[in-house]
Parts: structure tokens; C-alpha cells; sequence
């Protein structure tokens, strides 16, 4: 009978050899490094507790994985170890090594502190570069430490690796380091992989190590690598510094790249420091680090410690919180954003990952979801490095709860207890419907006037100097009236009381009574900056302007793209200059929505008025194309604004200043100097009635008067 201990360790080394076998000859592993580090660390002391439990084919015992026979075999005569971690993440880990040192070198209390280079640890794959004569021949992966794979080729192809070292001919000398790819690089490579519709990479070791072990150059060239050189292996003809620190240095002077994030420090206290240090920036990198390493660092010292089965003992890894965890996925919810975007997010049951407690994480857009088949009630694993969002980067698919569902009366098969997510059709904040611009990966919720979660940025852009120009109205104040309740649309601003603003905290009686009159008078508008100001994506000024000209009116524009017809419509808009049918589509979208429309009919009937017109379809021309207006002093019903897009919509230019060119002087009451320079140069001048029947505009056209 096998005990229960007995089948746990073969249970453990069966899935850990498993885990391996995917990580460092696939390198393609299925769960997180902190999952593998838990159930190796079980092994580990199941093994230590019942040594009887220990079998030579155990992982414990073991460096890395085999290597792949597509590459040719490269015997390592000095072999690429391993390094033991330090479990205790605090303070300890760092005491603990020092300890051990010191006992192991026989040192007693009153010795001097032992001295230590620190390095970073870095999360790439370990690399032995051998030179001969000062000229690189010969690149390996470690492999199982013994055997690696050459991998040469695709070494090549990473500049910051010199193929001909400075200054140094020695017969031979084996620089080890790490190969790994930025953080940046990886983004790049990730979006790239997506835009392409391939699988994407869970973190920059993994795309490092598929990189390097490539077994056609031309694609592992088209991936950027870095490196970093940390150690030796064989030398011949070459002095080696008698400390690591030293040896730092003469790599780096040779052309290699060395870290600059690395110190001599002494004892115990210096480690702690050290690690403090790093831990602090460790999100600022440009690169991910899984700790940081500790090496004794005098090379006698080293060599008086040795080593044990597959590691040294004069160096330890000691490590930071895990940037990748498992966790389960509790729910797939979305997000309405300032802007409309609807994002998918992930609530996830709280795991520790990357130094902080994480309970979301987004899924960028319904792609990413499609790609990564994520569903509730997955296991997944998160990842959350540098100050990015943490993000899903793959799901432990054995780990998918299954249900099983009957085929026929006697056979059944397993199904995902979840089905794959869906976007709403409808958003969760507003109840406005959904729609998914061509070509854009994300969807928007077309209830910008109405809904909660754009309020604030749409009643601000509303209120705006190029649209409704309300004065007065900051975003301070606009955050005060939608907490307070008092707006919720761009209709209230209409509705809005002395006694209700003055009631505002830091709202003096005057500075109500202005705000006010900002708002009274932005009720006289054009019709193009009303356009601009509901806030309809992709239509800014200039296209607002273009379909106040086209159309005139606001009931022939929302006629027009209303029309039940699709295509109709989206044709209809689309005849206005300048509208593709990505706008044209936006402008459908908004005007559609019921929501909005009613706010549009709530704020006309507050009084929000423009100057309407024929549109200019009737007049294809415009009776004042190819004339140039100036308009000065106050006319009698019509603003300043009004007046200049009635004469845009006509075809006319309004110009600011009087000149030769100018066709036309409008003038109003205390009109003054440009009144003066135009009877000078001759120009005919206008009143406003003059301008109206311009413009084909005579007073009984105007609309609201
Ligand atoms: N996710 C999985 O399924 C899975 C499976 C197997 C192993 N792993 C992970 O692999 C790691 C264990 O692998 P390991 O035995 O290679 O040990 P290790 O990676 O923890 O330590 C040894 C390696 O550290 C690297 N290193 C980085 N910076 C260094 C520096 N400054 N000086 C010296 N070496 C430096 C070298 O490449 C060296 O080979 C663990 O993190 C484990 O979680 C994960
Ligand atoms: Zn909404």
C-alpha cells in the first residue's frame, strides 16, 4: 500500500516535471512561477522529513530542463547551476544568508562582516557566450546545466552582445548572463502578436526564452532582446578579478553589458539595504526582476564555500512578491468610462500579486477576451508589473470547472460550466444602446447626454468656450452641481435658481447671479455651436459647422439621420463635406437614442435658440460665396455669433477687420472704428435687416422669433 506522503511526493513530481517540461523546453508554462515555487517547496520538505521519499529523478535534484534535440548539444565544462532561494521575504531572507556564510567559513562572532556584491535578479533565460581569441563563437542555453542547446544564431542578433570583445584575445573565456527582453519591447511585441491574431506571450521571460530558442532566426531577429553579463564559466589566458565586483567591472570594460543596479556591501545590513532599495524602484525598471541576488565577494571566499548538489553556497536569490499569481475569476462586468468606452473587467477573487491586493482586472476590449477565452469561474493567471493595470494574461484551462450535458439518453460530454462572455447591448449605466465603431476595438454607450458615468465630462464639454460658452462654469463647478444633484443633463443648467447656487458651498450671492447671466445668455447660440456642444463623438467644431451649413435646421438634421432607412440615412449625412461614414455613423448613433433626443427637446424648450435657415442644398452657391463680411457694434436680435454663421452658412467669409478685401460692413449700435474705416474705403454697409435679406433670410424665416 503506498502511504499518503509517498503518493503526494510522486503527485508533486509528477506535476512539477510536468510544469518543467513546459517552462524551460516548451517555454510555454501553464501556471505562474509562484505556483511552481509552492509545490516545489512542498516537495522540497516532504523530501527533507522523509528522505527516504527522495528519487534521483526528483526536480529537487535537477537544473532546468533537457535540451531540445532541433538544436545541437553543447556540453558545458564548467556547468550552469541553479541558485537556492531564500524563502523569508523580509529582513530574514537576508540575515539567514549571512548566517549561513559565516557558519559555513567558520567565522566567529568577533569577525569582521563578510562583504557581498549585490545584483539584481534578473527574469530572462541564463546564456553562456563563449569567446575565443576575443571573438564570439559559440552561444548556449544552460539546459539541464550539463548539456545546453546552441543557440548561436539568434544570439547574433542581439546588438548589445559584442561579437568581438575590446581589448581581449584570451584563447577562451565563457561569459554567463542573462538574456531577457524590456518591458517596452515586450508591449510592443504583445501588440504586434495581437494585431496579428496570434497568441500572445504571458510575460517578457517567456517571449525572451521562445526568442532565443527559435528555431528559425529570421523570427528571432524580430525580437528585441537585451542582455546582461553576471558571471564566467571556462576561462583560459584570461586573469580573473580576485572579487565579483571586480569581475563587474573588467566585463563591462571588455564591452559587455553589466547592470548598473548592483553594490558591495557589507554583512547582513548591507544585504537589507540593498534589498530595501531595490524593492523601492523595482517598479520603475525597465524590466522585470524577480529579486535580487547576493554573491560572496571575494573569490577565495568563494571558492573556500563551494557548492552543493546543483547550486553554490556563496550565493542566494532572494526574491519580491510574485508579479504573476492564480486566481479565480468571480465575474465578467464592464465599465462605462468618462468618454462612453465600455471596457470588459474581470472581478477576481483578491489574490497578492506584484506587491498589492488585486480584486480587478481589465480585459481591454472583447478581442482580448475572445483571444484569451476568459470566463467566469476560470482560473487565471494575473499579472501585475511596473505601474501598469494588472492585467489576465492566460487561463490554466485544466483548471476550467466542467459540467457535464447530455448529447443523447445514454451518452454525455463536458461543456465549460460558463459560457463565453457577451458585450451588453445596452449600457449598464444608462440603458442607452451600444454600438462598436468599424474598425474600433472598442464599444460606447451613444447616451452622452444622459449618462451617469459621461455626465461630468459631457456637461463640461457642453458648457464649453467653443460651444455653449457658458461663463463661468469650471470644472470645480460642474463636479459641485452633479454631486449636489442640481444638474444631470444640459437641460438643468437652464433650470438652475439663484437660491439653489447661492445654497452652494463657496458660491457667493454675485458670483451666482453671474453665472446666471452667463447661462441666460448662452441660450442665444448658433446652430453649429449646438451641434458641437451635445458632444456627438467624432463631430468636432469644423464638422459641427459643416452640418449646420448643410442642413440649416436642426429638425432637417435629425430628419435626415433619423431616417429609418440605414443606408438612406448614413447617405444623407454623408453628402455633408467632410463626413466619412465613421462620422456619419457616430451622428446616427447619438441622434437615435431616444435619451438624448429628449434632452435636446428639454433644452429647445428652455429657450436654447439659433438663427435657422433653408439649407444651402436649395442654394448650393450661397448667395455671399466668395464675399467677405465684417460684422461690428450690436445688432438688434442677432449675437455676434449668429450673425457670422449666417454668413458662413451663405457661403461668406466673416472676417475680424476691415480691409480693401472686405465686401460688406454689417453694423449695429455703437459700432465704431471699423464703421469709420469703412466709409473710407468705400464699403457698403449693412444693418441687420440688409444682412437678412442677403442671405435670403427676410425676418419672417427666422425661426423662435
Ligand atoms: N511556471 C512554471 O511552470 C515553472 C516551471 C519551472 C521553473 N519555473 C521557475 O524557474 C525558476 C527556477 O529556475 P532555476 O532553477 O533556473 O533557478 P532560478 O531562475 O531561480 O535561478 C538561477 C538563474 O537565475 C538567473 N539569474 C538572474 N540574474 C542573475 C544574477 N545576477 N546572477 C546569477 N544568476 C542570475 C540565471 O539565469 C540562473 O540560471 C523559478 O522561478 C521557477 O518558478 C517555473
Ligand atoms: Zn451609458
Amino acid at each position: 500500500m503506498m502511504l499518503p506522503n509517498e503518493s503526494r511526493a510522486r503527485e508533486l513530481r509528477a506535476l512539477l516535471n510536468r510544469y518543467g517540461h513546459e517552462y524551460y523546453v516548451l517555454d510555454a508554462p501553464s501556471v505562474p512561477d509562484a505556483e511552481y515555487d509552492r509545490l516545489f517547496q512542498e516537495l522540497q520538505a516532504l523530501e527533507k522529513a522523509h528522505p527516504e521519499l527522495l528519487t534521483p529523478d526528483s526536480p529537487t535534484q535537477r537544473v532546468g530542463g533537457r535540451a531540445l534535440d532541433a538544436f545541437a548539444p553543447v556540453r558545458h565544462s564548467v556547468p550552469m547551476l541553479s541558485i537556492r532561494t531564500e524563502t523569508d521575504s523580509g529582513a530574514g531572507g537576508a540575515e539567514n544568508f549571512d548566517a549561513k556564510v559565516r557558519r559555513d567559513l567558520g567565522l566567529d562572532e568577533a569577525a569582521p562582516a563578510v562583504e557581498y556584491a549585490a545584483e539584481l535578479k534578473f527574469d530572462g533565460l541564463a546564456i553562456s557566450l563563449r569567446y575565443e581569441a576575443g571573438l564570439l563563437v559559440r552561444a548556449a542555453t544552460r539546459g539541464d546545466g550539463e548539456t545546453g542547446e546552441e543557440v548561436t544564431q539568434n544570439i547574433r542578433t542581439i546588438g548589445q552582445i559584442p561579437l568581438c570583445l575590446a581589448g581581449c584575445t584570451a584563447p577562451v573565456l565563457e561569459v554567463r548572463g542573462e538574456v531577457y527582453m524590456r518591458r517596452d519591447d515586450f508591449d510592443a511585441l504583445n501588440a504586434r502578436q495581437l494585431a496579428a491574431g496570434e497568441k500572445t506571450f504571458v510575460n517578457p521571460r517567456n517571449a525572451a526564452a521562445g526568442a532565443v530558442r527559435q528555431l528559425d532566426s529570421k523570427i528571432a531577429a524580430k525580437r528585441p532582446l537585451s542582455f546582461f553579463a553576471y558571471g564566467l564559466g571556462e576561462v583560459d589566458g584570461w586573469d580573473i578579478p580576485p572579487s565579483h565586483s571586480a569581475l563587474l567591472d573588467a566585463l563591462a570594460k571588455l564591452g559587455l553589458p553589466v547592470c548598473a543596479d548592483r553594490a558591495t556591501v557589507q554583512g547582513a545590513a548591507g544585504l537589507i539595504a540593498f534589498h530595501a532599495a531595490i524593492a523601492a524602484k523595482r517598479d520603475s525598471l525597465p524590466f522585470d526582476i524577480d529579486g535580487v541576488v547576493y554573491k560572496v565577494n571575494q573569490r577565495a571566499l568563494q571558492a573556500q564555500l563551494g557548492f552543493v548538489s546543483r547550486e553554490p553556497r556563496w550565493a542566494v536569490a532572494h526574491k519580491y512578491p510574485a508579479q504573476e499569481m492564480l486566481t479565480t475569476v468571480e465575474a465578467i462586468d464592464v465599465q462605462v468610462g468618462r468618454t462612453g468606452a465600455i471596457t470588459p473587467v474581470a472581478r477576481l477573487a483578491p489574490v497578492f500579486v506584484g506587491g498589492v491586493t488585486v480584486t480587478n482586472a481589465t480585459l481591454h476590449n472583447i478581442d482580448r477576451i475572445r483571444q484569451l477565452d476568459v470566463r467566469q469561474g476560470d482560473t487565471v493567471i494575473v499579472r501585475r508589473a511596473g505601474d501598469v493595470i494588472p492585467e489576465i494574461v492566460d487561463v490554466v484551462l485544466e483548471r476550467r470547472p466542467m459540467v457535464e450535458e447530455a448529447i443523447d439518453l445514454v451518452e454525455t460530454r463536458s461543456v465549460a460550466r460558463y459560457a463565453a462572455f457577451e458585450m451588453p447591448s445596452s449600457c449598464p449605466v444608462c440603458g442607452s444602446h451600444v454600438v462598436r465603431e468599424e474598425g474600433e476595438a472598442a464599444y460606447r454607450c451613444t447616451g452622452g447626454l444622459v449618462c451617469t458615468a459621461q455626465r461630468k465630462q459631457a456637461l463640461l464639454h457642453f458648457a464649453g468656450r467653443r460651444a455653449m460658452d457658458i461663463e463661468g462654469l469650471g470644472d470645480k463647478l460642474v463636479e459641485q452641481l452633479v454631486d449636489t444633484g442640481l444638474v444631470r443633463t444640459p437641460a438643468d443648467f437652464y433650470k438652475l435658481g439663484i437660491l439653489k447656487l447661492a445654497a452652494l458651498e463657496r458660491m457667493a450671492e454675485k458670483s451666482a447671479a453671474n453665472l446666471l447671466a452667463g447661462i441666460d445668455q448662452s441660450r442665444h447660440t448658433t446652430l453649429a455651436r449646438f451641434i458641437y456642444a451635445l458632444g456627438i463623438r467624432n463631430v468636432g467644431e469644423t464638422t459641427a459647422k459643416d452640418l449646420a451649413r448643410h442642413f440649416g435646421k436642426l429638425d432637417s438634421l435629425l430628419e435626415a439621420a433619423c431616417r429609418e432607412d440605414e443606408a438612406a440615412a448614413l447617405a444623407a449625412l454623408q453628402s455633408v463635406p467632410d463626413v466619412g461614414p465613421v462620422v456619419a455613423q457616430s451622428i446616427r448613433d447619438f441622434l437615435l437614442e431616444a435619451h438624448n433626443i429628449e434632452v435636446i427637446e428639454q433644452l429647445r424648450a428652455a429657450g436654447v435658440q439659433w438663427p435657422e435657415f433653408e439649407p444651402s442644398e436649395a442654394v448650393p452657391a450661397g448667395p455671399l460665396l466668395g464675399k467677405t463680411l465684417v460684422v461690428t457694434g450690436t445688432l438688434p436680435t442677432l449675437s455676434r455669433d449668429e450673425a457670422k454663421a449666417l454668413i458662413e452658412a451663405a457661403g461668406g467669409k466673416a472676417a475680424g477687420s476691415v480691409s480693401k478685401k472686405t465686401d460688406y460692413l454689417v453694423a449695429g449700435e455703437a459700432a465704431g472704428s471699423k464703421l469709420d474705416k469703412a466709409q473710407e474705403l468705400g464699403i457698403t454697409i449693412l444693418d441687420e435687416a440688409g444682412l437678412l435679406a442677403l442671405v435670403g433670410q427676410d425676418g419672417a424665416a427666422r425661426a423662435d422669433d
